[in-house]
This record gives C-alpha cells, structure tokens and sequence, in this order.
C-alpha cells in the first residue's frame, strides 16, 4: 500500500484519497469495538461524542497511553504510508456522527504533526474546507467560492490532509442528514463508487478515526511524599 495515485490532485497541497483502506470485516469489527467501549471512555459534546486513545494532547506534552491493539492494526498501516517524519501515529481520536451532526470548522492546530489521517466508518460523509478569515464570518457556508475543497469521504476509505491543508484551510462538516453529490468533489474521480451529479446520499452512523502523531509525550512522574 502506498499513496502514489491516490493524490487528490484537484484540491490544494496536500490531499490524498484511498477507498477501501480497510475492509468490511475490519469496518464491522472497529464499529462493535467503539460502541462496546465502557461508558466513561465517551466524552461527550453538544452535537456529536468522541473517544481519546493514546492519551490526551496537552501543551505540556501528551501522557502517552498504550493504544489498544484493536486500533494498533490501523495505526501501523497508516504509519507504513510514511507520513509523519519518520515517526509512528501515537493518537487516536474517535468520533461519532449521527446523522445531522457535524463538526464546525476549525485547524487541527499545533499539539499534532502537521499531518491527520482519517478512516470513515458505517457511513460516508463531506468534507468541506474553507479560507479561514470568511470562514469566521457568519454564514460563510453558503459562499461557495471561498470553498477550497470537498471532499467525499466514502464508508472504509483514509484521507490524508498535510501541508496548506493541515496548516491553512479550516475543515468542517455540515451538520445535515442527506449530502447532495455537485459532481464537482474534488476526489469524485478517486472514488470506489460511482455517483451521478445530483444523487442524494443519506448519511448513517458514522465512526471515524483520526490518526495522528503527538511529538510531545512525557512520561508520568511520581513524586513520594518523603
Ligand atoms: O470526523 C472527521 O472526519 C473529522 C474529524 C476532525 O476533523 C477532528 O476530529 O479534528
Ligand atoms: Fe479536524
């Protein structure tokens, strides 16, 4: 597995596109594994509910964890695609979307490697990215032209975002329960699947994985009190 032709070519530096990174078992078996995660593994948000593995991604440097072996499968095949400096992802984050919730955009920012890769699990969804000065604005959504790209991101795929992409441009999901396919999807022509302009995808629920790489881990310190 490499990344050559699976650069999205059309949308800015640097995107790349694999459809059926893992396989249906493996999209069975990560969609059982998060839901049967304990409880108090969900931190839960307004609109959507994540999962953390690795640790927590701090200024002061992220408390590593021992990644599940479960996910350790994923982590080291997306690290074999030589993304991050020579370094291994040491951070999952897990996100679930029922339909209608999204995310707001925003950057990745700095406690990370300039580099996310993400899995999509259960359902597809749209990836928009943004400018990011209109992107503050109110509305700035329905300004088409200040979109720089968007991307569909089929059930089983990995996009990979570095360079401006990561650094630059503010990426977001709607929060809408039906994508419209405007043919004009900047990796439409990388996709598994094929889609008539217009075609009205519903979304389900959909667990992605965000693999990352934290450059500043420490070690716990335990300081006897005598
Ligand atoms: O779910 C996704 O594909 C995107 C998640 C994301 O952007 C993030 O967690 O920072
Ligand atoms: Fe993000």
């Amino acid at each position: 597995m490499n990344l050559k032709g699976h650069r999205v070519v059309k949308a800015p530096p640097s995107v790349y596109y694999i459809p059926e990174f893992i396989t249906l078992e493996e999209e069975e078996r990560i969609i059982e594994r998060v839901n049967s995660a304990p409880k108090p593994k969900w931190t839960q948000l307004s609109h959507r509910r994540l999962q953390n593995w690795g640790g927590i991604p701090h200024p002061k440097g992220m408390i590593a964890e021992k990644i599940p072996e479960w996910l350790l499968v994923f982590t080291e095949k997306i690290g074999k695609l030589g993304l991050f400096g020579g370094k291994q992802p040491n951070h999952v984050l897990v996100n679930e979307y029922m339909p209608g919730q999204g995310i707001m955009p925003h950057l990745d920012g700095p406690l990370f490697y300039p580099t996310v890769t993400t899995i999509s699990c259960g359902s597809h969804t749209i990836l928009n990215c943004y400018c990011p000065h209109q992107s503050d604005e109110a509305d700035t959504q329905s300004v088409g032209d200040l979109k720089v790209a968007s991307l569909l991101l089929e059930r089983r795929s990995l996009v990979v975002l570095q360079d401006d992409m990561y650094t630059e441009y503010l990426h977001t999901i709607a929060e809408v329960h039906c994508d419209t396919v405007s043919g004009a999807e900047e990796n439409l022509d990388l996709c598994g699947g094929q889609y008539a302009t217009g075609a009205e995808l519903q979304r389900t629920t959909r667990i992605s994985l965000t693999v990352r790489h934290v450059p500043h881990t420490t070690k716990v310190c335990i300081k006897l009190g005598r």
